[in-house]
């Protein structure tokens, strides 16, 4: 059991006069797991026996990541983790070089683990510390289809049966920068097959998983206009948000792009620019709570909907529902039970209170713990580690061989 917390260790000296200043908490140790399927998690102690967790990572870059968040705990051991602000500024602006995938993503875990131990500290749920709750339950959605999406009708049957109504799927598969009327069929009638059989009952994204250009982005969102997907998704890379503004002029079907996004300053062109209707910043890539909250302003102040990428596992989850809990832009939330990305391991593997994570008719309640909310399994998260194989994403090449985007 932890030691008295530091709040109420504080509260027991206040003699009315004088608050005494104790010595601040101090953080003594961070450690890295990288566990299957493809996740990592972040424990961060300190020497008030609390302790956090958090998930820093890039899918496939998991060391690089590793290597990032080993650099900056050289200033943080020894730093009072309840700093939360200073310490996310001096991650992000004392080492010179910001931003990225690496760097933000990094920030991102130590973030969220910093805010577990804050909760933790003060014996109330992250969003207690952010304002309360908004809406009383946040609405998800679930992965159907695969990298190369096929059989999408049995995936939706089969999570219809437990209350789920909401889907997202690729696409296509390889697309080329200009490409067949057959490709563009295939995306279609994949999509026509989904109305035909569920009709409204059911809701979809479609995910362009950055695989088409603009050229084709143009052709695609026309034809699956008539289908009314809930969004489409990185209609175009994020090193084409340029392009963002004027695809939103050829088509009412909303946009959706963010999870290659990573801090405030390029959602602000977005935002600026117009043509996202929906951003997706990912709670363990865009610099964690203390960015996303910032970010969900923003949107909100748009009128930019908020619906956090995370195909990630379940601190990531956590952390991301806190956020949702809190923000009243926010419609939905992804979450990888059943992705197929989670081969060795499942969304909840890791999971004590597994029965906090419910989901009843597609919706998820506020997490009621402190901190982030989600209990870890550590016996079972070290265990994993000791036998973990790198993630890597499958490197796609076009039939003339050159590279595709995956
Ligand atoms: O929307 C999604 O979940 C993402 O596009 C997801 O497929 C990728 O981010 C994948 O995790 C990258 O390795
Ligand atoms: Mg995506």
């Amino acid at each position: 059991m932890p030691k008295e917390s530091y709040f109420k260790r504080s509260k027991a000296h206040y003699t009315g006069r004088v608050f005494i200043i104790l010595a601040a908490m101090k953080i003594t140790k961070l450690t890295l797991y990288r566990v299957p399927p493809r996740w990592m998690f972040l424990k961060i102690e300190t020497d008030e026996g609390i302790t956090g967790w958090g998930e820093p990572v890039i899918e496939g870059r998991a060391r690089t990541v590793e290597a990032a968040v080993n650099e900056l705990s050289e200033y943080l051991v020894g730093q009072d983790p309840l700093r939360i602000n200073d310490l996310w500024q001096v991650m992000y602006r004392g080492g010179f070089y910001r931003g990225g995938a690496i760097l933000m993503s990094a920030i991102a875990g130590i973030d969220q683990a910093l805010w577990d131990i804050k909760g933790k500290a003060l014996g109330v749920p992250v969003y207690q510390l952010l304002g309360g709750l908004v809406r009383d339950r946040m609405k998800m959605y679930s992965w159907v289809g695969g990298d190369r999406p096929a059989d999408v009708i049995d995936g939706i049957n089969t999570l219809r049966e437990i209350g789920i109504n909401t889907f997202k799927m690729n696409g296509t598969e390889e697309l080329g920068i200009i490409d067949t009327a057959a490709a563009v069929d295939a995306a279609v009638s994949r999509v026509a097959q989904i109305r035909d059989t569920f009709g409204n009952a059911i809701e979809f994204g479609i995910d362009f998983h950055g695989r088409v250009a603009a050229p084709m982005a143009k052709v695609l969102l026309r034809e699956l206009e008539p289908y009314r997907p809930l969004f489409v998704e990185e209609p175009v890379l994020a090193e084409q948000a340029e392009y963002y503004p004027r695809l939103a002029d050829s088509t009412a079907i909303p946009l959706a792009a963010g999870e290659r996004m990573y801090s405030r300053f390029e959602f602000k062109h977005v935002f600026q620019r117009g043509g996202i209707a929906i951003v997706q910043p990912d709670l363990s890539h865009a610099g964690g709570i203390t960015e996303c909250v910032k970010i969900a302003a923003m949107a909100e102040a748009y009128d930019v909907a908020l619906a956090p990428h995370c195909p990630l596992g379940p601190v990531a989850l956590a952390a991301c529902l806190q956020v949702d809990f809190v923000s009243h832009n926010a419609v939905l939330q992804e979450q990888s039970m059943g992705i197929h990305y989670n081969r060795g391991a499942e969304l909840l593997d890791y999971v004590v209170n597994k029965e906090d994570f419910q989901i009843i008719d597609g919706y998820f309640a506020p997490l009621p713990k402190p901190g982030l909310g989600v209990v870890v399994d550590e016996e079972r998260i070290v265990a994993a580690s000791m036998n973990v194989t790198d993630w890597r994403n499958p490197l796609w090449r076009h039939p003339d061989g050159s590279v595709a985007e995956w």
